[in-house]
């Protein structure tokens, strides 16, 4: 298979969606509002993984763009689980999308004790060959569940899937306490942004004085 051909529209919607959301972040700056994203990560997923995946679910290879729906991904993260949904109906009133699946594993978390927000795109893409439409994921989660998520792949792969039940046990511990930190930053989320507000502003006293 000529995985080059065929992951470069995807690397191209990633390339592209990248931008746009940042964007978004950036608008809130210029408008000197809370931005409810504080940043965007994005990355094609690996050829190995494409084949992992394929391999455990059985998709044979003339569907695997039609049922990995993560080829394209992307994540945005957030300071406060309430962003998570401002940003989801900033996302619901684009027009250059279409959401044709969501996921809120933050309402329902998965037994792993994992917790995000997820959509599942239908996006275009514009080609030398016309007009592509692909499948892209976009995964919205706080700054704690982005910390767990990423520590918990790790000990994933490290384990391969196989993780010991001792430190699932402690893992699903760590998903709650990172929940708890969550609710807790929520309680005082007023507080936070005030402080964040002022320092903003002294930093940017600060710059013209030194210009
Ligand atoms: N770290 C971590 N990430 C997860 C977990 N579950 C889901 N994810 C992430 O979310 C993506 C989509 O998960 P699901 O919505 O469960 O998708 P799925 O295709 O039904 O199942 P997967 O085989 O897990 O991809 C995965 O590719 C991971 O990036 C988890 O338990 N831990
Ligand atoms: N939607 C996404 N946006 C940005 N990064 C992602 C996204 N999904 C996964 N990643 C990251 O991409 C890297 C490679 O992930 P890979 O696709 O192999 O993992 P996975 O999505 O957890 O796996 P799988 O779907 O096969 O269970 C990891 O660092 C993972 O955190």
């Amino acid at each position: 298979m000529n995985w080059e051909a065929i992951l470069a529209p995807y690397t191209q919607a990633v390339d592209e969606l990248k931008v746009k959301l940042r964007r978004m972040r950036a608008q809130y700056e210029y408008e000197s509002s809370h931005s409810p994203i504080e940043f965007v990560t994005g990355r094609v997923k690996p050829v190995s993984s494409i084949l992992e995946k394929a391999r455990r679910k059985g998709i044979s290879m003339d569907r695997i763009e039609d049922e990995i729906q993560d080829i394209a991904g992307l994540r945005i993260v957030c300071q406060f689980v309430d962003d998570i949904y401002a940003v989801m109906e900033l996302l619901k009133r684009r027009n250059d999308f279409e959401i044709i699946e969501e996921k809120d594993y933050i309402a329902e978390k998965k037994e792993s004790g994992y917790r995000s927000y997820h959509i599942i795109i239908k996006y275009p893409v514009e080609t030398i060959h016309g007009e592509k439409i692909l499948l892209a994921e976009i995964q919205i989660r706080t700054l704690a569940m982005n910390f767990w998520a990423t520590n918990e792949h790790s000990i994933n792969y490290k384990y391969s899937g196989q993780i010991p039940v001792d430190i699932k046990r402690r893992l699903k511990r760590a998903a709650e306490a990172a929940f708890r930190l969550d609710e807790e930053m929520s309680s005082i989320r007023n507080e936070v942004q005030e402080a964040q507000k002022i320092f903003k502003k002294k930093q940017g006293q600060d710059h013209r004085k030194n210009r």
